[in-house]
């Protein structure tokens, strides 16, 4: 008998149910229920090879997804125990500069919603904007800068389906400020205080990095580092409900002079994931169990979104307030 084709990303329209169908027939082929997501970034994917007992899924095997088309983004979602604690992990993410329209990008963040993830660990590569950062710092990102978004790219453009959240989503506090502060201590526990900061992310729709002039007004905004992710996934996480830790690994220094002659190089940023990599798998395989145990249980439910939505934003009351 000649198998049914696979659903394509070409076929997907958004609909919740085919959402559920992803997360369904995700279910079906793993005994794993993970509580705790991470999004690994561009040659950050090594931490989804320490899971044990792992069930892996190409994303060519998964109904809807898109593919990955970027050196150093694996394309598996993982599923399996980290540091004693159910994880899924997506081992290499969806750009919009690969031609998926942004709200593409982030079918996995709902996915993740509908498998009973709380809270969502986003990493990514980034070169730094802030002349204090050095090459191999790992920024906790507190807010970010979404260019794309500023321009109309939205990942939650058009019909909102209030079973995953408001029209409205305010991205104060996106970033969460406890799972920030229980990372400044883990990272201190661990000895990583020293290369560990804190900052503002911007996102540039890429694949070109940015121009000397566009990083100047960059900094000048208040932006720390650049990168060509993780603000969609984040928005997509806060407006089903999902808590936010958002980890950039710093891998090159934005150039910033017009007569420099440094440019950025991806090779480059691998390299740097690459050496930074058992440092980064340290903290985030102590954050995971930190959080699993601190901030078990969902951070907001779908249902308790109010019709009200102009006034509700049905989130978890103690972000951004
Ligand atoms: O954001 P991640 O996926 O970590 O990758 C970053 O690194 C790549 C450029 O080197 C871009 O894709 C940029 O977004
Ligand atoms: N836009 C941008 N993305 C990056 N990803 C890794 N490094 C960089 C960078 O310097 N700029």
């Amino acid at each position: 008998m000649p198998q049914p084709a696979r659903k394509t990303v070409d076929d997907f329209t958004h609909e919740y149910e085919q959402y559920e169908d992803i997360a369904e027939s995700l279910l079906k082929r793993t005994h794993h229920r993970p509580s705790l997501a991470v999004i690994c970034g561009s040659g950050l994917g090594g931490l989804a090879d320490l899971l044990e007992n792992p069930d892996a899924f190409n994303y060519e095997d998964i109904p809807y997804f898109p593919t990955s088309t970027v050196h150093g983004h694996v394309g598996r979602l993982v599923f399996g125990l980290l540091n004693g604690v159910t994880v899924v992990c997506m081992q290499g993410r969806f750009h919009f500069y690969e031609g998926y329209d942004m709200s593409k990008t982030t079918i996995p963040v709902r996915v993740f919603k509908l498998l009973g993830v709380h809270t969502v660990i986003v990493t990514n590569a980034a070169g730094g904007l802030n002349p204090e950062f050095k090459i191999g710092d790992i920024m906790l990102i507190k807010d970010h800068i979404n260019m794309p978004g500023l321009a109309g790219n939205n990942p939650l453009m058009g019909q909102n389906d209030r079973r995953w959240g408001p029209r409205f989503v305010s991205l104060c506090g996106a970033y969460d400020r406890d799972l920030r502060e229980l990372a400044r201590n883990v990272a201190t526990n661990l000895g990583l205080d020293e290369i560990l900061r804190e900052g503002v992310y911007t996102m540039v729709s890429g694949p070109c990095f940015e121009t000397v002039s566009e990083a100047k007004a960059f900094r000048s905004l208040g932006s720390d580092c650049m990168g060509m992710s993780t603000a969609p996934e984040v928005i997509v996480a806060r407006h089903c409900g999902l808590r936010v830790l958002g980890i950039s690994l710093i891998t090159n220094n934005v150039v910033q002079e017009h007569d420099s002659d440094d440019f950025p190089d991806h090779e480059a940023v691998l390299i740097v994931g690459k050496q930074r990599a058992h440092d980064l798998q340290r903290l985030i395989s102590e954050l995971i169990f930190r959080i699993a145990d601190e901030y078990e249980g969902p951070a907001t439910a779908v249902s308790d979104v109010k019709d009200d939505d102009d006034v509700h934003n049905g989130h978890n009351g103690k972000n951004g307030h």
